[in-house]
């Protein structure tokens, strides 16, 4: 990489949710701030070394998983064998509907129902559902890239009225009018996203945003991310697989699968799990990879990195 300063990767353009992730999440660092197209062009800027960090969003607390990001992690032919996760960082989303400049001069109250098309990133809409239901029923919904992608469209959007779901920074970037403000269903709204790393370049090693590493321990929970498939034949295997991580003290805090693509209804597995660090359970994580790579077809651990739940709640 040919300067010093940390190349931080994003799902873009400009004034998407990423963005707002990454530049929060690498504030007090020197990051230059990389927008990519797709979540496969940020994954794959990592593992070739063009990029120290990317910031992905893994899941919503209104919407859930962020499939996207679980196919990437599924990683079925091995693209990215020297990623990992080494940080995670919670963002408030607040969507807004935004549309051309002077397209309802009195905002809302004088909305006349004229939109005809509306835009987002398809994790958005689960975000929005009772406001689309109830003012947009019947509307066409088109999916794009990212809510800031959706923006850029519609500012450049001439033949009819449309809208985009996106951040009220996507409008001033793209000089949009905010027609409705947050009009997410739940106030709390709120994605997790996970930055991710190559393990081969040593600089990412601690990061530089986090004082502490992972096993510097009081009041911190660790967070491990694993994921295996099982023989699918072989009853109880999922069972005992998941008594594993029991049986090392890990607790068990989110299961999500997607199609494993090698035959029809069958999974890969990714487990979450945390623990408190402590002398005793340091050597747990590996010594629950050891077990699984005898008691699963395939395992991969994805690293373990400081939940920042608790670390908000402590502060
Ligand atoms: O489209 C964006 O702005 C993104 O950064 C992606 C993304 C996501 O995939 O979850 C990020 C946060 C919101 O949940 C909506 C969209």
């Amino acid at each position: 990489m040919s300067n010093n300063r940390l190349k931080v990767v994003f799902l873009g353009p400009l004034a998407s949710f990423s963005h707002q992730a990454a530049a929060e999440s690498f504030k007090n660092t020197d990051a230059e701030l990389i927008p990519h197209v797709s979540f496969a062009d940020a994954f794959s800027a990592v593992q070739d070394q063009t990029a120290d960090f990317a910031v992905i969003p893994f899941e919503n607390s209104t919407n859930g998983s962020v499939v996207q990001t679980l196919d990437l992690l599924a990683d079925r032919t091995s693209l990215y064998t020297d990623v990992k996760v080494c940080g995670e960082y919670y963002l408030t989303v607040h969507h807004c509907l935004l549309v051309r400049k002077g397209t309802y001069p009195s905002g809302w109250s004088g909305y006349d129902g004229s939109i005809t098309k509306l835009y987002t990133h398809p994790q958005a809409w689960g975000q929005c559902e009772n406001v689309l239901s109830t003012h947009f029923k019947g509307i066409e919904r088109q999916d794009v890239s990212s809510t800031s992608k959706a923006a850029e469209i519609v500012a450049k959007e001439t033949g009819e009225k449309a809208g985009a779901i996106a951040s009220k920074f996507a409008a001033e970037h793209h000089g949009l009018d905010i027609l409705m403000e947050n009009i997410e269903d739940r106030a709390d709204n709120t994605t997790r996203f996970l930055i991710l790393r190559n393990t081969r370049v040593e600089r990412t090693g601690s990061l530089a945003f986090e004082k502490r590493s992972p096993m510097d321990s009081t009041g911190i929970t660790n967070k491990t991310l694993i994921s295996f498939a099982v023989d699918h034949a072989s009853p109880g295997a999922l069972a005992n697989a998941l008594l594993i991580f029991k049986a090392h003290g890990l607790n068990l805090t989110s299961i999500n699968t997607r199609p494993s693509l090698k035959r029809a209804w069958q999974y890969v597995f990714f487990v979450e799990c945390g623990q408190a660090p402590s002398k005793e359970n340091k050597e747990a994580v590996l010594q629950v990879l050891d077990d699984l790579r005898r008691a699963t077809e395939s395992c991969r651990d994805w690293g373990t990195w400081k939940d920042q739940l608790c670390v908000r709640a402590a502060s």
